[in-house]
């Protein structure tokens, strides 16, 4: 078995170190290997996804990613901004699935600044299409406006598109997804407005013809972004688009205590996969030594168990996850009275602990 590891940028080299630590503790037989990714492979070698390291995502079993991106390519092509490293690996990888599971774990309960009740017991998974949208539509760019309220003035546009074959295969993963859990799926568009997701909406419901005893609701995504932190628990399983799952699950990962807790795994029609945290490279926290690492800890729990046949070891890291929460370990994101307040490295450890324990 072997794994790619791309660190990334800022805070994804501190929370991967910490993952890599973890995986080699459960002495388990797989190769690692390396490579620069984003900020850090432009600077090395001009391109922010290098021919190398793109050939080393295909060739492994999975991937491990940190993340990538710093305000200070903000001025650069976009070809060449870390952030299409990231979107060039899963569509080159064909990763169209991206589930992002948001529990709160009960020792976060307190943690949360929503009332204990709504979030006890939380346990949503975010299905995620991740290879569409307008996040890949063409044509986009900059011209000068023929028409609109402002014509002859500079303008910029994208373009949102999904096609019926990529609406039908994630919503054929989040119905046999809702099958193995409580039989309820969300799914969620704006299809008031947008013909994509009116589109998004019609194909879902035939798709769902096929799943009888699944339940299928449909809801905008502004009223889904309030019922998240309304009534948090009404929901099972989430299906959505590219954007509206990008928005939607950070504000699901403030549900579990913080943007550091969510893992995530994008899965593609082999089931490779690449596991990374759903937050990016946090540039503000970078090189402190304070961000959480268990969200990428998490992540490769998610790796053993979807890419790599290791359920019971998924389960070891997530057992010793929940045992470091319960000693009262937290990175400053999840610090409440009456814990310990503790750095990347040293949660990172501790989970190696408590695995061993
Ligand atoms: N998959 C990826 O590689 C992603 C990359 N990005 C990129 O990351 C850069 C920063 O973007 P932001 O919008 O600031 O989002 P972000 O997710 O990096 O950070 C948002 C906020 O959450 C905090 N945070 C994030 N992860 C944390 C952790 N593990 N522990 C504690 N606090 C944490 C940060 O300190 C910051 O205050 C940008 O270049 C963006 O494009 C953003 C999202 C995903
Ligand atoms: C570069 C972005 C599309 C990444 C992101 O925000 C995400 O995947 O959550
Ligand atoms: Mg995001």
């Amino acid at each position: 078995m072997k794994i790619a590891v791309l660190p990334g940028d800022g805070i994804g080299t501190e929370i991967v170190a910490e993952a890599v630590k973890v995986l080699k503790a459960l002495d388990l037989k797989f190769e690692m290997e390396s490579a620069l990714v984003g900020g850090a492979a432009y600077e090395a070698h001009g391109h922010p996804l290098p021919e190398s390291t793109l050939k080393l995502a295909k060739e492994a079993d999975a991937i491990l990613f940190g993340a990538v991106g710093d305000w200070k390519y903000d001025k650069l092509d976009r070809p060449l901004r870390p952030e299409q490293a990231i979107l060039g690996l899963r569509k080159n990888l064909g990763l169209f699935a991206n589930f992002r599971p948001a529990i709160c774990y009960e020792q976060l309960v307190g943690a949360s600044s929503l009332k204990p009740e709504l979030i006890a017991g939380l346990d949503i998974l975010i299905i995620r299409e991740l290879t569409g949208d307008i996040y890949f539509g063409q044509p986009r760019g900059r011209r000068t406006a023929v028409d609109g309220h402002f014509p002859g003035a500079e303008e910029a546009f994208d373009t949102m598109r999904y096609s019926r074959p990529e609406i039908e295969r994630i919503a054929h993963v989040a119905f046999q997804a809702a099958r193995k859990r409580s039989k309820k799926v969300t799914s969620v568009d704006k299809a008031n407005v947008l013909e994509t997701f009116q589109f998004w909406k019609d194909v879902v419901t035939d798709v769902h013809k096929e799943y009888p005893d699944v339940e299928l609701q449909h809801m905008y995504v502004d009223n889904a972004a309030m019922q998240l932190v309304k009534a948090p628990k009404a929901f099972d399983v989430v299906v959505t688009g590219n954007m509206f799952g990008d928005i939607l699950s950070d504000e699901a990962s403030m549900l579990t205590g913080s943007i550091g807790m969510l893992p995530s795994a994008s899965l593609n029609s082999s089931n490779q996969g690449l596991y990374e945290p759903s937050h990016g490279s946090a540039p503000d926290i970078a090189g402190k030594g304070v961000a959480n690492p268990l969200a990428t800890i998490l992540s490769a729990a998610m790796m053993l168990r979807f890419s790599l046949n290791q359920e019971a070891a998924a389960q070891r890291i997530e057992a010793a996850v929940q045992k470091v929460l319960a000693q009262g370990l937290r990175t400053p994101d999840i610090y409440s009275e009456g814990t310990t307040k503790v750095g990347t490295a040293q949660m990172g450890d501790a989970v190696v602990t408590a695995l061993k324990g």
